[in-house]
This record gives C-alpha cells, sequence and structure tokens, in this order.
C-alpha cells in the first residue's frame, strides 16, 4: 500500500443512492433516481477533497450519504476500519461524533430561539460528552477558535451577521472534535466580502486540528482556493478526479473544461479565460440516464461509440483519474481530445 492509501480517512466505493419515486403499475415499474451512481473516492486525513459540478449532479446526495443522512442503496463507505452502512442505534451515534456537516445557509440551520452558546454546546450534550464545567470551557474555546466574542454566547441568530452565524455553526460543528467535517457549499450563501474570510478560518481550523474536509461547491475559484483533490461529478457520477494542481493545470474531461472554461483566470497580468467550450443544453435525466457516457449529448467532441459504451474511470497520469474514451495518453502524458487543446 502507498502512503496515500494507509493515511486515508475517508473511503467511498462505489456508492449508490436511488430513491424510489412513483409507484409501480400495470406494466409499469416504479421509476427510480439515480442520484449517485457508482461513485468511488478517497480522502486522505488533514486534506480536502472538493467535490463539484452542476446543480443535480448528486452533491449533496453523496455528502448526506456519507453522513447517513441520505440512505446507501449500494456501496460502501468507510470513516478509517468503520464502515458506516453497517451500523445501527449506539454504534452509529458513537461513529457521528466523529464527523459533522456545514451546510449553505447559515441561517436557517440554527434554532432562532437558542442562544448561540447552547448551540454550539448542544452536540455536547446530546452526544453527552464532558461535564457541565467541562462543556462550558469547550464552547469559550471554540468561540475564541472561529472568532467570536465570548460574552456574544447569550446573543440569538437573528443578532449574528450571515458570516458570524456560519462561525457559530462552524464551532458547534467542531464541538464533538470531530475527524471529519462536510462541508456543503458552506459560503455560497455569503456576501463575497465575507467569503475569504471564512475559507480562511476554515483552512486555519484544519492546519491547527488535522480536520479532513469534503467540501461540496459549485464554485471552481473556491476550490482552487481552498482543496488537496478535486472530484467532478456529472448526472451522478465522477468524470474526473485528481490532485489540485494537476487539475488545474490541465483538466481532461470535456465537461471539467466546460466548468473551468466559465472561470477566468489572471494570467500574464492580464485576465483571460482558459479553454473555452460552452456548455449548451441540460443534463439528461437520472431516472433513466443514457447507456453510455452521461456527458455524450452535450460533448462538443462526442463520436458515436461514446454513446454506446459507458467509460471506466481511468488513471492516465498519477492520482489522475478520467472517465472519457476521448482522452489518450501518448508518450506518458495524457491528452485531452485535440480540439479541447488550446489554440
Ligand atoms: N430525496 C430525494 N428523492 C428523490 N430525488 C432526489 C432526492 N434528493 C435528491 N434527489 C435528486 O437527485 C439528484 C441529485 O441531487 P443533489 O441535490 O444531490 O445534487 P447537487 O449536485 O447537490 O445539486 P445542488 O447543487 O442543486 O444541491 C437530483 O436530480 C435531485 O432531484
Amino acid at each position: 500500500m502507498s502512503a496515500r492509501e494507509t493515511d486515508t480517512l475517508l473511503t467511498v466505493n462505489d456508492l449508490k443512492v436511488h430513491f424510489p419515486r412513483g409507484k409501480a403499475g400495470w406494466g409499469r415499474k416504479a421509476e427510480v433516481v439515480k442520484a449517485v451512481d457508482g461513485v468511488s473516492f478517497q480522502v486522505r486525513r488533514g486534506t480536502t477533497l472538493a467535490v463539484v459540478g452542476e446543480s443535480g449532479s448528486g452533491k449533496t446526495t453523496t455528502a448526506l450519504s456519507v453522513m447517513r443522512l441520505a440512505p446507501i442503496t449500494g456501496g460502501h463507505v468507510r470513516l478509517g476500519d468503520t464502515d458506516l452502512g453497517a451500523l445501527e442505534g449506539e454504534a452509529l451515534r458513537r461513529a457521528r461524533s466523529r464527523m459533522q456537516i456545514i451546510f449553505q445557509d447559515p441561517f436557517s440551520s440554527l434554532n432562532p430561539r437558542e442562544r448561540a452558546g447552547a448551540a454550539v454546546r448542544a452536540p455536547l450534550e446530546l452526544m453527552k460528552i464532558g461535564t457541565p464545567a467541562e462543556r462550558e470551557a469547550r464552547v469559550a474555546e471554540l468561540f475564541e477558535a472561529v472568532g467570536l466574542r465570548p460574552e456574544q454566547q447569550q446573543l440569538f441568530p437573528h443578532q449574528f451577521s450571515g458570516g458570524q452565524r456560519q462561525r457559530i455553526n462552524i464551532a458547534r460543528a467542531l464541538a464533538t472534535n470531530p475527524e471529519l467535517v462536510v462541508c456543503d457549499e458552506p459560503v455560497s450563501a455569503l456576501d463575497i466580502a465575507i467569503r475569504a474570510q471564512i475559507l480562511n478560518l476554515l483552512a486555519r481550523l484544519q492546519r491547527e486540528r488535522g480536520l479532513t474536509y469534503l467540501f461540496i461547491s459549485h464554485d471552481m475559484a473556491v476550490v482552487e482556493h481552498l482543496c488537496d483533490d478535486v472530484a467532478v461529478m456529472y448526472l451522478g457520477q465522477i468524470v474526473e478526479r485528481a490532485p489540485r494542481r494537476s487539475f488545474f493545470a490541465r483538466p481532461l474531461h470535456p465537461y471539467s473544461v466546460a466548468l473551468m472554461s466559465a472561470v477566468p483566470t489572471v494570467a500574464g497580468g492580464r485576465r483571460r479565460a482558459a479553454n473555452r467550450i460552452k456548455l449548451t443544453g441540460d443534463p439528461p435525466s437520472p431516472i433513466d440516464p443514457p447507456p453510455g457516457c452521461r456527458f455524450a449529448g452535450r460533448c462538443p467532441v462526442a463520436e458515436p461509440a461514446c454513446k454506446a459504451e459507458l467509460p471506466p474511470l481511468r488513471e492516465v497520469a498519477p492520482d489522475h483519474w478520467v472517465r472519457c474514451r476521448r482522452v489518450d495518453v501518448f508518450e506518458g502524458q495524457p491528452r485531452p481530445p485535440l480540439r479541447l487543446q488550446p489554440a
């Protein structure tokens, strides 16, 4: 096993989350929404894996099923050596204290009638961690760690700004000293000016506490700022997975290139766009996904075979995986399809 593998905290293997929709009738099968359809990845301890993709690609469902908040209908999710899908009752409760989630909307995730200090203390009470005095000390330490003042423990959520409310959520998520923190679009509801502060806070807390993040986002600029590795999802599947540097230097899947071409980059003192691909049309339905590559219907370089057969996720460079039959490897270097190369 390589050092990368031995240091893995979260392992997701062929995860499927299928939701039944409607009822079966005469000659008609019940419909199934394949929100997540065979997703595999690993997250190393102390690092951040960003999961990116358009709305509806299955990012949040992946995050929720890792937390056991959405049903795991196939495959495995392991935290360290613990198979989360197999746990129930007290064992699941204990495993849950090892992972926490921070949601997008910092207001609706707080109880408007609960003071900030009590909100941060609540997970400790729920998990029966520490004496009352130890809980007080822990809440005080967490308030300081996220940049809130001690007296702000007495305030209610509406007395805070959006950024401060997300700080409360972060403090609450860290209360049980989790190993894994799932961040589901944690800054997208915040003012642009506040986003960098919260991202910097998350980065500092990760360094100081050795946290592991599964970071869900549709914003490539945020992802580039924070992550170590990237996984790109399209219609319930991962189409590309790579270390950040390798991905941002050269995204290979046509869908990744399209996502990146929406992000302006600064090069040579001038703003310029990456290779341009304009996405047109909508993704197919997750109820009856097409048999071949799920992106083929929108892909500018698709050929007939792309629509017939689902390509496997292939390793085309160290730790750089891509699910596209049009990407080839020439003299050891992965090459995107010709039309996607920069002019
Ligand atoms: N409980 C559910 N029942 C049925 N379908 C669901 C359920 N939850 C999610 N879906 C469907 O699964 C697909 C993936 O949704 P998901 O919210 O995971 O995507 P996402 O990439 O996180 O999008 P967004 O960024 O908009 O949250 C969508 O088609 C969605 O409608």
